[in-house]
């Protein structure tokens, strides 16, 4: 149900106000529109920038993902919950952040478990992480919609009952911050320092343990994926978790062999002074330094670079980026709905990674200092390990490789 307008194809808004009667979930748009569904996970209402992702699977660690906090996802695959959940699929790496996802959205109800390594039912982890849920949506036309609008504000909800308030739900959209400007890293990221030692996941024996010695790599957290940190213990790095509101002198008190600036939740131009001046000071001090994501922006940012908002952003487990050191196709795993401008980074920068699906800047490397950075999330989880060397190539210079 399209009507082209200039070149722009519309869709016609398929759902009516009065199919909420009844409903025990709905999704609310800032701009009024309303789509009923099936309450499910936690009841309650959550606002939040509305994305939707592509991936086939891993769906609880996307939704753990601490990047996710302040953002409902709506999935594209239809079946969510097959895997069920379980305790290594966790991505929140500190206590802190166990904030992500406010709310999910799906096509097919949520399907028991039908998987060796289900703990849980995706629908009892939803509701024990209280994310709210609404199932039964023509994820289509609404992702179909969020690609029109842009990532728009909404309002979530699942009332058990029945009795969704339209008019509430609209008001609480309309008041909610918008994402552009959100500092969201500070709420997620840990508090003290603490040694990691978990390495990559493998069958049959789940997690290794990373090494006893090896170059020591300090994570910046603003709420790092627990992925990164097991893929550099198991590249061989011993790993130290800090917070990312640590001063420069703190980090270089911990004679790191390198640095990761981390993944996080929010807007990078909101994320504050604090970041960018530890981020300079391990720069300007020659600490080798790797940017992934939100650490990726704030090191353009750093180097004096701009940031700005995507439309729909990227998010999905099958995108093609372009390495253009090696010349290889991989595709990868992403999140991100703000991107670094390319024709703001400084002469020193060199861009190494190219998106195919639009042409945005996905990773650059400074020629004067021991400085790279990815936008994409080479630690998978979930997605392909395509980027996986991206830690072996770190980890293995700090070692003298
Ligand atoms: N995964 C991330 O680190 C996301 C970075 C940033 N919050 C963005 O949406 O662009």
């Amino acid at each position: 149900m399209t009507e082209q307008a200039g070149n722009q194809v519309l869709t016609a808004n398929p759902w009516r106000d009065s199919d909420l009667d009844g409903a025990t979930g709905a999704i609310v748009l800032a701009d009024g529109t309303i789509i009923p569904g099936e309450g499910a996970g936690a009841s309650g209402i959550a606002t939040g920038e509305l994305c939707f992702n592509t991936a086939m699977t891993g769906h609880q660690e996307i939704l753990a993902d601490p990047s996710y906090a302040g953002q409902i996802v709506c999935f594209t695959f239809p079946h969510i919950g097959n895997v069920g959940a379980n305790a290594h699929d966790e991505e929140a790496a500190s206590g802190r952040a166990r904030k992500a996802a406010v709310g999910m959205v799906s096509r097919a109800p949520i399907t028991p478990p039908a998987n060796w390594r289900a703990e849980q039912s995706f629908a009892e982890w939803l509701a024990a992480r209280g994310v709210v849920a609404v199932t039964g949506v023509d994820t289509r036309a609404l992702t179909a919609r969020i690609r029109e609008l842009g990532m728009p504000i909404a309002a979530i909800a699942h009332d058990p009952g029945g009795k969704l308030d339209a008019e509430a739900l609209r008001k609480a959209a309309l008041e909610a911050p918008s994402m552009e400007g959100a500092e969201l890293a500070r709420h997620v990221l840990t508090d003290a320092d603490s040694d990691w030692t978990e390495a990559d996941w493998a069958w049959p024996d789940g997690p290794g343990i990373g090494p006893a010695d090896g170059p020591l790599v300090v994570v910046l957290d603003y709420g790092v994926k627990a992925n990164i940190l097991r893929r550099l213990a198991g590249a061989g790095a011993r790993v130290k978790l800090v917070p990312g509101t640590a001063s420069v002198e703190d980090v270089l008190s911990l004679s790191p062999a390198g640095i990761v600036v981390s993944n996080g939740p929010g807007d990078p131009a909101a994320t504050g002074e604090y970041a960018l001046a530890t981020i300079r000071g391990v720069i300007d001090a020659g600490v080798p330094t790797l940017g992934i994501c939100l650490g990726h922006q704030m090191l353009a940012l750093a180097i004096g670079a701009k940031t700005q908002k995507m439309t729909h952003g990227h998010h999905g487990a099958n995108h093609p980026v372009k390495n253009l050191l090696s010349g290889q196709v991989e595709i990868v795993s992403m999140n991100h709905g703000f991107a670094v401008d390319r024709d703001s980074l400084p002469d020193n920068a060199e861009e190494t990674h190219v998106s195919l699906f639009d042409g945005t800047n996905c990773g650059f490397r400074l020629t004067d200092k021991p400085v790279m950075s990815v936008q994409h999330h080479p630690e998978a989880s979930p997605g392909p390990q395509d980027s996986f060397a991206v830690f072996d190539q770190f980890v293995g210079r700090l070692a003298g490789h």
